[in-house]
């Protein structure tokens, strides 16, 4: 009754994808605070507010989710349609991404949204955080990060995929992979990002330790660029903005996240007869890895909250048939390739299961 009532939710979800934003008004103008000059006009939603200026083509995107900006799927949902306007706006080339919360940069995967909850929602949840790494990993804005307060985990993950990061400088603004604390495994796209960021060593150290750097450690770790009083984040944030953008065509757009970030060529954007392919189908031809996304261990209690009871092997195995629990799990896969709930119902559950069963040789 359960597994039919989260297919259910799913399927009305992929249906109807909006339906998702529970009380949220997207698309919504009106004059930028001080401004009123041409382009001078925000625009967002519930809880993104869009700051554009035409005139330097850099819009500023707060993330207003009060009281800590948990990611939640309303969040998540809210952002990725937010870039992807102005990656489909051609006047604009950056974007500064902050928080309109006070002393919380992003706190992160919103638990709620994970423990307790069915096995379809957490799909569509984690379907929601891979498109927001997606379309902000592989834009092809200049993304800087304005970070002005506590960056745990997704919010440390947020800004990993930006171009550049300016901190506050403020012991109580951490920033870092803290995941493994709370018992949830970063998957290896993750961990590949924080090695290019902070290199391999400090990776193995602060992703094992679950450690979170004060400002002074994550610059000399390199985890971010600049460290600022924190009544300058947004200034600096805007002059390494216009320090990215300076950079003039063709080199600015060859060597930007395609030539960095991508295994294949960048050419995969558009198929055989030239037309261009969706996005997310592109990011999954240049970025196969992220299809693949394998989640080897999920935390018993994450699983059992999620399952709502703790996944006994004699339940499991009623459930899926033997040969699927001897594969590895491509929860990736969930968010990725299938459009089918049921599929992407079916493949969590064995991602949870193998959480749980012994390795078959
Ligand atoms: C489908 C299966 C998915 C499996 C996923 C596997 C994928 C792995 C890769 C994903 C990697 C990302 C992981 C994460 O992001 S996990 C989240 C980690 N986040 C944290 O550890 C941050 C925890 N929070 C804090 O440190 C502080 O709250 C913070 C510094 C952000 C703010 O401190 P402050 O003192 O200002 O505020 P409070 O601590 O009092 O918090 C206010 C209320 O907010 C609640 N809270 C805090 N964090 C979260 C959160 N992440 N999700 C939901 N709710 C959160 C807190 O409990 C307070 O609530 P109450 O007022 O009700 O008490």
């Amino acid at each position: 009754m359960a597994l039919a009532s989260g297919v259910r939710f799913a399927e009305r979800a992929l249906l109807r994808p909006w339906a998702l934003l529970r009380g949220t008004t997207l698309g919504r103008t009106e004059p930028a605070a001080g401004g009123g000059g041409d382009g001078a006009r925000r625009f967002g939603s519930q809880r993104v507010l869009v700051e554009p200026d035409a005139a330097s083509g850099v819009a500023v995107m707060k993330l207003r989710n009060p009281p800590i900006n948990a990611l939640s799927l309303e969040l998540l949902t809210e952002l990725v349609i937010s870039l992807e306007k102005l990656e489909n706006d051609k006047t604009f080339r950056g974007v500064i991404l902050t928080s309109d919360c006070p002393r919380v940069f992003c706190a992160g995967l919103d638990l709620t949204e994970i423990c307790g909850r069915n096995p379809a929602h957490c799909a569509e949840y984690w379907k929601a955080m891979q498109e927001l790494w997606l379309r902000t990993y592989l834009s092809s804005l200049v993304l800087v990060a304005a970070i002005n307060g506590a960056c745990p985990a997704g919010g440390c993950i947020i800004a990993l995929s930006c171009d550049c990061r300016v901190l506050a400088d403020n012991p109580k603004y951490r920033i870092g992979l803290n995941e493994t604390l709370l018992g949830i495994i970063a998957p290896f796209w993750l961990k590949d990002t924080y090695v290019n960021t902070i290199g391999h060593r400090a990776s193995e150290q602060a992703l094992q330790l679950g450690s979170l750097f004060p400002p002074a450690e994550a610059l000399q770790v390199g985890l971010v660029d600049q460290v600022v009083p924190e009544d300058q984040v947004q200034s600096t944030a805007l002059s390494e903005m216009a320090r990215w953008l300076a950079v003039p065509e063709p080199g600015s757009s060859q060597v930007g996240p395609i030539f960095f970030r991508s295994r294949a060529p960048a050419d995969q954007e558009h198929d055989a007869k030239g037309h261009r392919r969706p996005p997310a189908e592109a990011a999954r031809r240049r970025h196969p890895e992220l299809c693949q996304l394998r989640l080897q261990r999920l935390h018993p209690e994450v699983a059992a909250g999620v399952l709502g009871e703790a996944p006994t092997e004699e339940r499991l195995r009623a459930v899926l048939p033997a040969r699927v629990l001897a594969k590895p799990i491509l929860v990736g896969t969930v968010a990725l390739e299938d459009s089918s709930p049921v599929f992407a119902h079916l493949k969590l559950l064995r991602a949870l299961c193998f959480a749980h069963l012994p390795r078959r040789p």
